[in-house]
């Protein structure tokens, strides 16, 4: 488990201080795929690399299975950091060094024979299904099979935890859905806990069971993903998760009503059986829904006609429906 109590971290430079993180208390429990989210600048590069005391934080604790890190010496240190893997968002991967030495490499740092870590090596590289790429060098390869190779890297000294930075920012859509994947496998078959930082809302979305919000260096807001995507409760949740033109549009028609989908309501064909029930024409200003563990979420902007009579036929209509929704303010 790693527990981060009242965690800080201030940055002094030539032109001052920054505070990059202020009083986060956080609790990653074994077994989860937990993501922070956060604009650029929020703190969350400071923030996982003050897990593993890449970054030593200025105030506060990290425990990781009951040690504390900033108060362990160098030498124990150095162990626990064996069982915190991290890969980054550009790779980091050795140049002048076939793809089977790069993930080698840890394990030989570690004190492992040459041919014991090779064939770790050539194991982990059949694991992230590179098996055929052990000889060729990191610029032979595409971004996904480098990462995939910095993934075989980091798992070399099978952590319990694995730390991703930005780790599929620099990939294409497809390319992300396969390492986040991946990652996902890890986790399930290797029991890794895995600790995910992300400014997309979409990486959350497809692998994570818990996110955290993180805003101007403070945690703004925690929980399991799919209550955090249907009901956000602070101001950057909303604007991370809701895409801008999701908030009440300025528009002629009548009222405006946000319809809240959630898990089984998204599949059925509400807006249809709305219009031909009610036989009142909505407009949609807006609709986006997600999957989330499997079910379905999601938000519709509705505009009703200017008729009170028709809008209310409406209402009533969602009243005695089940869905939830709310009149937005216009
Ligand atoms: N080594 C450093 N020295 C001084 N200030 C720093 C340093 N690293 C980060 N900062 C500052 O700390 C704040 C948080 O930075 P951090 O990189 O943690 O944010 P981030 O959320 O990861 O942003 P991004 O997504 O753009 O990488 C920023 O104001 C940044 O300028």
């Amino acid at each position: 488990m790693i527990e981060l109590k009242h965690l800080g971290k201030t940055y002094e430079t030539s032109s001052g201080s920054v505070t990059a993180l202020r009083d986060i208390d956080l609790t990653i429990q074994d077994g989860e795929i937990f993501g922070v989210i956060g604009l650029s600048g929020a703190g969350k590069s400071t923030l996982v690399r003050c897990i593993n005391l890449l970054e030593r934080p200025t105030q506060g604790e990290v425990w990781i299975d009951g040690q504390e890190l900033t108060r362990l010496p160098q030498k124990q240190l150095l162990a626990m950091r064996r069982n915190i893997g991290m890969i980054f968002q550009g790779f980091n991967l050795l140049e002048q060094r076939t793809v089977l030495s790069n993930v080698a490499f840890p394990l030989m740092l570690a004190g492992e024979k040459k041919d014991k870590a090779q064939a770790r090596a050539a194991e982990l590289l059949g694991l992230v299904g590179l098996s055929d790429k052990a000889r060729s060098y990191p610029s032979q390869l595409s971004g996904g099979q480098k990462q995939r190779v910095a993934i075989a890297r980091a798992l070399s000294t099978s952590p319990k935890y694995l730390l991703c930075d930005e780790a599929t920012s620099a990939l294409d859509p497809n390319t992300t859905r396969a390492i986040l994947e991946l990652l996902r496998q890890i986790n399930r078959d290797l029991g890794v806990t895995i600790i995910i930082i992300t400014h997309e809302m979409k990486v959350i979305d497809q692998i994570c069971d818990r996110v955290a919000v993180i805003d101007h260096s403070s945690i703004a807001e925690e929980g399991k993903v799919s209550d955090v995507f249907t009901n956000p409760q602070s101001q950057i949740a909303r604007e991370l998760i809701l895409p801008q033109d999701i908030s009440a549009a300025q528009t002629s028609g009548g009222a405006q009503l946000r319809i809240i989908f959630s898990g089984e309501s998204a599949k059925q064909p509400v807006l249809s059986q709305l219009t031909l029930e009610c036989q009142v024409p909505v407009n949609i200003l807006f609709a986006d829904t997600k999957e989330v563990e499997g079910k379905a979420y999601g938000q519709m902007l509705l505009e009703l006609p200017c008729d009170e009579n028709q809008a209310e036929k409406v209402r009533t209509w969602l009243r005695s429906s089940g869905i939830q929704w709310k009149e937005e303010s216009k």
